[in-house]
C-alpha cells in the first residue's frame, strides 16, 4: 500500500520577473517500508518535490496523501500532528549548538504527553539506537559529522515517525562515515519498518540501500524503477551517467582502452564486455571457454556487486580465437542470458 502518494504535483516559484518551475506535474507513489531514492543534480527539484510530503513546501497544485490523508487541506493543528509522523534529516544536521545531545533529542518531545521519566527513557533508548549513549552530555561542537547526523536521526525518531525524509544527509560526510549512516538507516528501515525517502546526488548512496529509484532533471522524474532495473537497464543518458559514478565500469573501460593503445590486440583477439544479473553463469562460462570453444580469455577487469540480494556482475575480457570459434563462444553467452558486447578498438561501446 502506498504510504505516500503525490499526484500531479506542480511547484512554481514566482520571483520579481521570473517564474521558476521547480516541479512539473509529477506523480510518485512510495510504499510502506520502502527505501525510495531520488537522485538528481543540484536544482533538479528533488528537495522541492519531497518537501511537499510534509508540506514544508506547499504545492502550487496537486494532491499529497500521506497514509491516506490529504495533506494540502489540513488545518494548522492537524498538519502539526500529521508532521510528527514524518521525521526529517538534513545535510547540515540542523542541531541546536547551545544545548546538549540529550536535550537536542528531547526537543521534539517537549509538548508530548509523556511523564518526565518516560521522556528520559525514550531519549536514552533513541541514543542507544543510534549508538551514542556515551555522548548524551556532549554539545554538538564536540561531535564528528557522523555523530551529529546520528543525533539528528535520533531527534527525527523522537515522535515515532512512520516516514523519514533524508535530504542529502550524507553529502557532507566522508565515504566511510557515509556508509555507517546508510547502514544505520537500513537498520532502522528493517527493524522499525520505517519508510525512508532518500534525496541525494550520490548514486553510491542509492546503491547501498535504496529499493526503488527515481531520477530527476528539470522538475521531472525522467526515469524510475527498482534499484536492479535502474542499474541493469538504465534508459536515460543522465541515469547512465549517475550509474557510472557509482560503479567503476566506465573508468575501467577507459583504462583498458589506454592499455590497448600500447599493447594492441592481435588479429585473432576481441575485447568484449560481459554483464550478468542474478544467478547466471558468466564465471563458469568464461572458465569453460577454452575447453568448449578453443577460445582463451584474458580478464582485464571484473566486478560483482550485490544489489537488493541479487548479484550483478560486469567484466572486460579479451577473447582469442578464430572468427568461428569467437562467434560460437559469444553465442553461448547470449544463450545463457549473459549480455556480451564486442567493444571496437579505440572506440567506445
Ligand atoms: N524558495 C524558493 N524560491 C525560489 N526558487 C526556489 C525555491 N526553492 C527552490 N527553488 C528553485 O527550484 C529549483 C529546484 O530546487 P530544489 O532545491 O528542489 O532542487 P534540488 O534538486 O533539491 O537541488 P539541491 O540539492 O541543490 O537543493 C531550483 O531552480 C531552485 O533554485
Amino acid at each position: 500500500m502506498a504510504i505516500i502518494a503525490l499526484e500531479n504535483i506542480n511547484v512554481t516559484f514566482k520571483q520579481k520577473k521570473q517564474t521558476i518551475v521547480a516541479v512539473q506535474d509529477e506523480t510518485i507513489q512510495i510504499n510502506q517500508g520502502d527505501i525510495y531514492g531520488i537522485v538528481g543534480y543540484s536544482g533538479a527539484g528533488k528537495s522541492t518535490l519531497v518537501r511537499t510530503i510534509n508540506m514544508l513546501q506547499k504545492p502550487t497544485s496537486g494532491s499529497v496523501k500521506v497514509q491516506g490523508v490529504e495533506m494540502t487541506t489540513l488545518d494548522p493543528n492537524a498538519l502539526r500532528n500529521a508532521r510528527k509522523k514524518i521525521g526529517m534529516i538534513f545535510q547540515h544536521f540542523n542541531l541546536l549548538d547551545e544545548i546538549t545531545v540529550f536535550q537536542n533529542v528531547a526537543q521534539p518531545l517537549k509538548h508530548a504527553k509523556l511523564s518526565k521519566k518516560a521522556k528520559i527513557e525514550k531519549v536514552n533508548h533513541l541514543l542507544e539506537l543510534v549508538g551514542l549513549s556515551d555522548r548524551a552530555n556532549n554539545y554538538p561542537a564536540q561531535l564528528s559529522g557522523g555523530q551529529k547526523q546520528r543525533v539528528a536521526i535520533a531527534r527525527a525518531l523522537a515522535n515515532d515517525p512512520d516516514i523519514l525524509i533524508s535530504d542529502e544527509a550524507t553529502s557532507a560526510l566522508d565515504p566511510r562515515t557515509t556508509n555507517q549512516i546508510l547502514a544505520l538507516l537500513k537498520k532502522l528501515n528493517q527493524t522499525l519498518g520505517l519508510t525512508i525517502v532518500l534525496i541525494t546526488h550520490e548514486m553510491q548512496a542509492i546503491k547501498e540501500i535504496a529499493h526503488h529509484v527515481a531520477v530527476m532533471e528539470n522538475g521531472h522524474i525522467i526515469e524510475r524503477g527498482t534499484l536492479l532495473e535502474i542499474f541493469t537497464a538504465p534508459k536515460a543518458q543522465l541515469t547512465k551517467d549517475f550509474i557510472n559514478t557509482a560503479t567503476n565500469r566506465e573508468e575501467a573501460l577507459i583504462k583498458v582502452q589506454e592499455l590497448l593503445t600500447t599493447h594492441p590486440l592481435a588479429n585473432d583477439e576481441v575485447l568484449v564486455s560481459i554483464d550478468f544479473v542474478g544467478e547466471q553463469t558468466a564465471q563458469p562460462l568464461i572458465s569453460r571457454l577454452y575447453a568448449d570453444f578453443n577460445v582463451s580469455a584474458n580478464i582485464l577487469y571484473s566486478n560483482m556487486e550485490i544489489l537488493t540480494n541479487t548479484p550483478v556482475g560486469t567484466a572486460l575480457v579479451v577473447l582469442k580465437g578464430t572468427n568461428d570459434q569467437l562467434t560460437y563462444a559469444i553465442a553461448a553467452f547470449k544463450q545463457n542470458h549473459v549480455t556480451i558486447n564486442t567493444i571496437p578498438q579505440g572506440g567506445n561501446h
